[in-house]
């Protein structure tokens, strides 16, 4: 099995994203984790860049022990010495230099032709060769150079002294098929190329940057460069867990490997977003939160019955402690009675009906249901015996300067259709003086209270009323996304227990209430 070296540079092109400036003792903090991650080498920034990435790099430098730190340089003898003195003190330090060969890069940007740049470059890697045994150089923008000069560029690097000879594609321009065979040419046409190690470098901005990076090993690469959670210049660079993941789970597809230490993988993606601020989409492959999360019926079903239907990879291989099924609009009986167990309800068929049905109410107006939720209406309806009145419909109209009014439809357990419209002091007073009209009840309310039982913006509000009629007291609940639905709910919910408390008491007053 071959093993494929993994180069970071989330310390150097992963800062490069717009927004982000990591401080010493972050980069440090950075560092420690990469090697826990087992990161063969770690480009720690760009001493030229300032006085402060240079004192950077030389933490790192110094405090890294089990990895080879890289500093990154342009092929200008200021920015080499300033790499050597940010680099000097560690273990097993690797300058990395790189000068663009693309037509575009030459002509527009650096303003010299193709015997110039070799010149420049070879120069370049000649006087960093008094300091430094590993040097890397990168041909900068090496997907749009011409195939010939690349080999002509890498030729050059292999004589004047490199160790490492890194292929970026710096805009992300290039397609597998094309990124592999630049790989396979140099391995074909470029003499001494065995006494090198080929490196890929990608950029994300067609979304290639892993499939590339892959597209390499297959062609012969011996390392891939990367950040964590894909963070980088513009769109981003390869996302090394990706491709630690991907040499993982298709072993017999690559028939490489890498020595990551996969575990450390959600840990590392956690620190980084958490140090950058650059937050983790929820689909991002392997660290997103929904890599390991299903929220469908049919995938819930699939992975209670066999994890294998639905994952490819187990979230416990990255370091997280176990698949989540979430419990949504799309999902199903088997993944919903499976959560009730979870939460230690243990209801028959016929309540796992009522409730299944109540909680795809729930899940068409939230867009993720929660435990809290889902006890909140769990607790609130299941233990219920009988419901005489149950509220369909409630229009409240409000307005500051004007009288709260509130219509409401209430279905009998008979299914006789009570509906009355009324006024009231506020939004609320209005519905119960409605639902009062309705059911001809006339109750005192002794205390209402509300409550956010679950969290964000879609958070459940539970009321929680206490009324009395004839001194017999009851207490009522009622849940809902919308207050006035849950305040209508909890008074209907006492309701309910009233009459039956009553019946129970004094045999059928139902003749009052004229529902007979
Ligand atoms: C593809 C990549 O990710 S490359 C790395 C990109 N990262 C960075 O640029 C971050 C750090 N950069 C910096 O802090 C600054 O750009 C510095 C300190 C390096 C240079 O700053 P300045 O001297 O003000 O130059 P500026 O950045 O405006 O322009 C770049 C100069 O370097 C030249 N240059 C670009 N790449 C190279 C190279 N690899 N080798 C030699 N010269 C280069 C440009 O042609 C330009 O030269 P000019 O001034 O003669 O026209
Ligand atoms: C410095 C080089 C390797 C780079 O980041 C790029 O070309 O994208
Ligand atoms: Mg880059």
């Amino acid at each position: 099995m071959r093993k494929i070296y993994l180069f970071d540079t989330t310390l150097r092109d992963g800062e490069q994203s717009p927004g982000v400036n990591l401080n010493t003792k972050e980069k440090l903090e950075i560092a420690h984790q990469l090697e826990r991650l087992g990161i063969d080498r770690m480009e720690a920034g760009f001493p030229a860049a300032s006085p402060g990435d240079l004192a950077a790099v030389n933490a790192v430098a110094k405090a890294v022990k089990n990895a080879t730190v890289v500093g990154l340089a342009r092929s200008r003898v200021q920015d080499i010495d300033a790499a050597y003195e940010a680099l000097k003190d560690a273990e097993d330090p690797c300058l990395h230099l790189f000068l663009a060969s693309s037509p575009i890069h030459r002509q527009h940007k650096l303003r010299m032709t193709k015997e110039q740049m070799l010149e420049a470059a070879e120069a370049a890697i000649k006087y960093a060769g008094k300091y430094f045994t590993k040097i890397q150089f990168s041909p900068e923008d090496a997907g749009r150079t011409e195939l010939d000069f690349l080999c002509q560029v890498t030729d050059m690097a292999i004589k004047a002294g490199a160790t490492v000879v890194n292929i970026p594609d710096t805009v992300g321009y290039l397609y597998p098929a094309e990124f592999g065979n630049i790989f396979k040419t140099l391995k074909e046409q470029v003499p001494g190329i065995e006494k090198i190690q080929l490196s890929a470098h990608c950029h994300d901005d067609l979304g290639m940057a892993t499939a590339n990076a892959l597209a390499a090993v297959l062609n012969g690469a011996d390392q891939v460069e990367g950040t964590i959670n894909g963070i980088g210049e513009r769109a981003g660079n390869t996302a090394l867990e990706e491709v630690a993941m991907s040499l993982e789970t298709r072993q017999d597809f690559f028939q490489a490997k890498s020595t990551m230490v996969l575990s450390e993988i959600a840990r590392s993606s956690r620190l980084v977003s958490k140090l950058t601020g650059m937050v983790v989409p929820g689909n991002k492959a392997i660290v997103g939160a929904n890599a390991f999360a299903h929220e469908s019926g049919i995938h819930q079903d699939g992975m209670l019955k066999e994890k294998t239907t639905y994952e490819i990879m187990s979230p416990e291989t990255i370091g997280l402690k176990e698949s989540k099924l979430v419990l949504g609009k799309h999902s199903g009986r088997h993944a919903f009675r499976e959560k009730l167990i979870d939460l230690g309800y243990e209801l028959s068929d016929e309540q796992l009906n009522i409730a299944f049905s109540k909680f795809k109410d729930l899940a068409d107006k939230k867009k993720e249901v929660s435990d809290e939720d889902i006890r909140a209406f769990i607790e609130e309806k299941i233990v219920d015996t009988q419901e005489i009145f149950s509220l369909q419909t409630i229009y409240v109209t409000y307005g500051n300067e004007a009288t709260p009014t509130a219509k409401v439809r209430i279905v009998t357990h008979e299914g006789d259709v009570l509906e009355q419209e009324a006024e009231g002091n506020g939004s609320v007073d209005a519905i119960y003086n409605a639902i009062d009209k309705a059911t001809g009840e006339e109750v005192v309310l002794s205390d209402y209270s509300i409550k956010s039982v679950t969290h964000g913006k879609d958070a459940q509000g539970e009321v929680h009323v206490v009324m009395s009629q004839d001194e017999v007291a009851v207490q009522g609940r009622g849940v809902s996304t919308d207050i006035l639905e849950a305040s209508a709910r909890a008074y209907v919910d006492a309701l309910n227990r009233l009459i039956e408390k009553r019946q129970l008491n004094n045999g059928s007053r139902r003749d009052k209430i004229g529902l007979v």
